[in-house]
């Protein structure tokens, strides 16, 4: 679902190169880790799946496509396949948590009876239901992040890409959300999450890739945040 051979990418002006020779195969399914010290590369990873950068070197290949070759007009094509979750949530604030959910497929040119049936079945999924009519501002930091799950997964993406999701939240919120990501891989999502959350990661036992300024030190199925 996802390769990187032999990527490397320097951000323009710097000397060093935020990823080195990463190569790296994920398949459909999986659910990876991605872990290291801040600034190891990690969110770099998860840009270059998104190609918000391109790599200095080195070929990335993403649900079929070769990310080098792509056109720019084939990007949002790419996106769609690729549901995101971040730290920090980032809904629209003065939107429900319907219509949040809802404009992630409106963006997409989904029909309204789609939006009919997709939106309530995945506030359903992430136990929302009876929150609907909230505006963000009215729910909790757990209950924010199982909207923004809501909207990354509405359009049943091939991959879910969750960058430090359970940041600004506390340890069972935490938990919630792991479940519910957890869930979401079980339908055949691949999700590759990036954390400094060792005890999630310690729980889940997933494949962990650690990254060691820009490097790929450690890969382990079934593995523990610290080595
Ligand atoms: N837009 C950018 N321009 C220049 N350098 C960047 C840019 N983004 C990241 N970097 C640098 O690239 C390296 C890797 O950063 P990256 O954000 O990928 O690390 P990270 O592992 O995600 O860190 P964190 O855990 O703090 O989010 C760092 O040295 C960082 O300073």
């Amino acid at each position: 679902m996802i390769r990187f051979d032999d990527v490397s990418k320097t951000y323009e002006g710097q000397r060093r190169a935020a990823l080195s020779n990463v190569d790296l195969e994920i398949d459909k399914g999986e659910f990876v880790f991605l872990v290291g010290q801040s600034g190891s590369g990690k969110s770099t990873f998860l840009r270059l799946v998104l190609r918000e950068y391109r790599p200095s070197r080195g070929s990335i290949f993403v649900a079929g496509r070769e990310l080098n070759r792509l056109h720019n007009w084939k990007i949002p094509g790419l996106r769609r396949q690729i549901g995101t979750v971040f730290q920090d949530f980032r809904l629209l604030p003065g939107k429900t948590v319907h219509e949040n959910v809802a404009f992630a497929l409106q963006v997409i040119g989904k029909s309204r009876s789609q939006i009919r049936t997709l939106v309530p079945e995945t506030l359903e999924l992430v136990g929302l239901q009876g929150k609907e009519n909230r505006l963000p501002e009215e729910l909790s930091g757990g209950e924010q992040q199982r909207v923004a799950v809501a909207r990354a997964f509405v359009n049943r993406p091939r991959i879910l890409i969750a960058d430090e999701p359970t940041g600004n939240l506390d340890p069972a919120t935490s938990v919630g959300i792991m479940k519910l990501l957890d869930r979401i891989n079980r339908t055949g999502t691949t999700v590759v999450m990036a954390t400094h959350d060792s005890s999630i990661v310690d729980q889940m036992r997933k494949r962990v890739v650690q990254l060691a300024d820009g490097s790929v030190v450690r890969d382990q199925t079934k593995g523990v945040y610290g080595s």
